[in-house]
């Protein structure tokens, strides 16, 4: 299956709006530029969906630190590390739990602080991923943790690194070779945000245990719905929708809300993916994130009383009689009888239903994904669906979905400002 969405009740909603005639312009826009850009546009992460040559090593490498580490940390940012967390987060739910994963992605000192107390530093190995290799988030962290490890008296450091990093004069690259570690090449052709299918995304799943080549299946079938019929694919459906709301409505919000703590981590990438894709020359849509049914008692009053600017994509796992069953008598002593002998699958699932149509009642559009199940295959799914979305709303918009200016002068800034403190020193 690939995902399934509530097209019908999506185009009702269009029509009851007056945007119905605009939307299918857009809608043809959309599909033709989606098939054009995946047979045409040579984009590396379309392409790795379907490779299989790097499967071997990552499985060899993740085998390797799997067996012979307890815990893993992943040093990386942005691009480089919010996939790889989407991607694993499943690893429980799955019975994948050999290795425990730690994932600083954002720089902090205390947060580092109290993981190297934490750290079996004779059990911890290293995956420090970056595609320029001069992210000083990354590179901050890698100098940390190679001192950590010999003040813990550990000097063989070889080993206990993996480093992912583009070819070429790369300082990341240097300490790779420095040390002697297993590096792996980070794709030339793939940018951050979109490499969560290459090795970015794909040793770090390795080294759970989880299986690289579900992903990758589950994101090959979602490219192969599209050239077999645009229209009808997700992707395209969603990026002619946000066009038409935010060109003809002036929706500037975009919320993402799965029904599943498993999809937290998701929705994160995803607010990189969108954001530093489409927000640009003065365009773009704000991704706004949200779990249910915990943000529905931190959120929703603004998203039902706010300004009407948003749309709503709710990603849920329909789960009747799944998860702890209440109880029906504690229930009904409590006075609790219309959750007597329901699961919390039962609660989730219909809590999800009350929210889209409350937020439908006030005349707001509401998609829903829905996937069976909370597996690899659904997940690569997701990912490949959503980079397209992007890709095809970046055509749309008339942008550049793979650059990211902006943020260079910042990056420029910090450093004149370390460069000054050590002068005051
Ligand atoms: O993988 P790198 O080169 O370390 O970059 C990390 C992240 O930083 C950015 O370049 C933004 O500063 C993102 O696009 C990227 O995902």
């Amino acid at each position: 299956m690939t995902i399934e969405f509530n097209r019908d009740d999506l185009l009702k909603q269009l029509e009851k709006d007056g945007l119905l005639e605009t939307f299918q312009g857009h809608l043809e826009k959309a599909a033709s530029y989606a098939v054009e850009m995946i047979k045409t546009h040579k984009l590396g992460w379309v392409r790795i969906a379907g490779e299989d040559y790097d499967i071997d090593p990552m499985d060899e490498r993740g085998t390797y630190i799997r067996d012979t580490y307890t815990d893993v940390v992943i040093l990386g940012t942005g691009g480089s590390s919010l996939g790889a967390k989407a991607a694993t987060a499943i690893a429980p739910i799955m019975d994948k739990e050999g290795v425990a994963l730690h994932v600083p992605d954002s720089l902090c000192p205390f947060e580092m602080d109290v993981l190297l107390r934490k750290l079996p530093a004779e059990t911890t190995h290293i995956l420090a991923i970056s595609k320029s290799g001069t992210t000083a988030e990354t590179l901050s962290q890698t100098i940390v943790m190679m001192n950590w490890f010999e003040e813990n008296a550990i000097t063989d450091l070889k080993d206990r690194f993996t480093f992912v990093t583009e070819p070429g004069e790369r300082v990341l690259r240097k300490v790779a070779e420095k040390l002697g570690s297993v590096t792996m090449d980070h794709e030339t052709d793939i940018g951050g945000r979109f490499s969560v299918l290459s090795n970015v995304g794909m040793l770090p799943v390795a080294a759970m245990g989880l299986n690289p080549q579900c992903y990758r299946k589950g994101a090959k079938d979602v490219i192969a719905s599209i050239l077999e019929d645009a229209q009808s694919s997700a992707s395209v459906f969603g990026a002619a929708l946000l066009h038409t709301l935010n060109t003809e409505r002036g929706i500037t919000q975009t919320v993402l809300m799965p029904y599943a703590e498993s999809l937290r981590d998701l929705t994160r990438w995803w607010g990189q993916l969108w954001a530093e894709s489409l927000g640009k020359e003065g365009q773009g849509t704000t991704p706004l994130v949200a779990v249910g049914p915990v943000d529905q008692h931190s959120q929703l009053q603004l998203y039902l009383d706010g300004p009407r600017d948003k749309m709503y994509t709710f990603i849920t796992i329909p789960s009747f009689k799944q998860g702890p069953v209440i109880s029906g008598q504690a229930a009904k002593e409590m006075g609790l009888d219309y959750m007597a002998d329901c699961t919390i699958g039962d609660v989730v699932t219909l809590q999800s239903k009350a929210t889209q149509n409350t937020l439908k009642n006030k005349g707001d559009i509401v998609r829903e994904f829905k996937i069976d199940r909370l597996n690899e295959y659904n997940i690569g799914a997701i990912f490949m669906s959503y980079m397209l979305e992007t890709g095809i709303t970046a055509g749309l918009m008339g942008i550049d979905a793979y650059d990211q200016p902006a943020v260079e002068e910042g990056k420029i800034l910090t450093r004149q400002y370390l460069n000054e403190l050590k002068g005051q020193s």
